[in-house]
């Protein structure tokens, strides 16, 4: 669901979310102070000023804001794909200065590798790695299984569904165990059903490894569902508006949408990004 439907649904009575269990982990992801800007022939334009955040290991942890507030060129700061301007930004105690196995990568384009199949996919960066054979097939395996896809391995992509591709997405950053795994709308280009049944299983695969994620999404319903924290951000130049803490139990699953605290924090992130989403037609 887009923002600006969310924003059109009827009012609901206000509930005060609870306390949610405080993060006891050290922050394995420090944003510190980052401001970028892009310069092109004709002008400077500044995507983020002065983003602060902190990210406990193990937690889900959720961007949302306007479009064009900065998300996704925040998550390519953190991939190592783009260098900020100013400030810094730390994955465990190490300064990131590029791409690496560390961190993984599923966007909301399909990137899998067209010439392997899906098993290939999987296994593509172990292989790189040199993990020993056995030990490749034992984890090439285990995520096929988790992600449901052990009856398609021998598949291509170009034979699979955008849902089926991103599995192997999934399946495949996953099975480089990477410190963090970074998501940029990996089901935005899902139709609803396949998006639903998409964030079941990140669901699940997730409560089984805890990994760290940082989950960059439009659809607040989405940020709740899969978020143990939500960092609203302003229109552009993108700065943090709030962090939000959802405090609903895991294991979560769609129904909890309509519960009080679900409502309560969609509220909350509503009113929010109320004023942001004016300017959304300037970007
Ligand atoms: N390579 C670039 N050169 C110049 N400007 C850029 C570049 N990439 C992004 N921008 C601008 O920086 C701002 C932030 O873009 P970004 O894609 O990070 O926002 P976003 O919040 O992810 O947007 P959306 O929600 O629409 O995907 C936008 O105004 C965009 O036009």
């Amino acid at each position: 669901m887009s923002v600006a439907n969310v924003l059109r649904e009827e009012p609901v009575p206000a509930v005060t979310p609870g306390e949610a269990p405080a993060a006891k982990a050290p922050p394995l992801l420090r944003i510190k102070d980052v401001r970028l800007e892009y310069t092109t022939k004709t002008k400077t334009v500044v995507a983020i000023d002065n983003i602060s955040i902190d990210v406990p290991d193990n937690q889900f942890a959720v961007i949302v804001g306007p479009s064009g507030c900065g998300k996704s060129s925040l998550l390519y700061l953190v991939a190592g794909l783009n260098e900020p301007t100013s400030g810094e930004i730390l994955l465990g105690n190490e300064e990131i200065d590029g791409p690496g196995p560390d961190r993984g990568m599923v966007f909301q384009s399909y990137t899998l590798f067209p010439w392997l199949t899906v098993r290939e996919n999987v296994e593509f960066g172990l292989k790189r790695r040199h993990v020993p054979a056995a030990e490749r097939e034992d984890i090439v395996n285990r995520y096929l299984n988790e992600t449901g896809l052990a009856a398609f391995h021998d598949a291509y992509p170009k034979q699979l569904s955008g849902g089926m591709m991103q599995r192997v997405a999934i399946a495949r950053a996953l099975a480089n165990d990477p410190k963090i795994l970074l998501m940029d709308e990996p089901f935005g280009a899902l139709d609803s059903q396949t998006r639903n049944s998409m964030q079941k299983l990140l669901l699940r695969v997730w409560e089984q490894h805890k990994k760290t994620v940082l989950f960059v999404t439009h659809d607040i319903d989405e940020a709740i569902l899969l978020g143990d924290r939500i960092y609203v951000m302003t229109a552009r130049p993108g700065r943090l508006k709030e962090e939000v803490v959802v405090p609903i139990a895991r294991p979560r699953n769609m129904d909890m949408v309509m519960d009080p605290s679900f409502i309560a924090v969609k509220r909350r992130i509503l009113e929010l990004l109320k004023n942001e989403i004016k300017d959304d037609d300037e970007h």
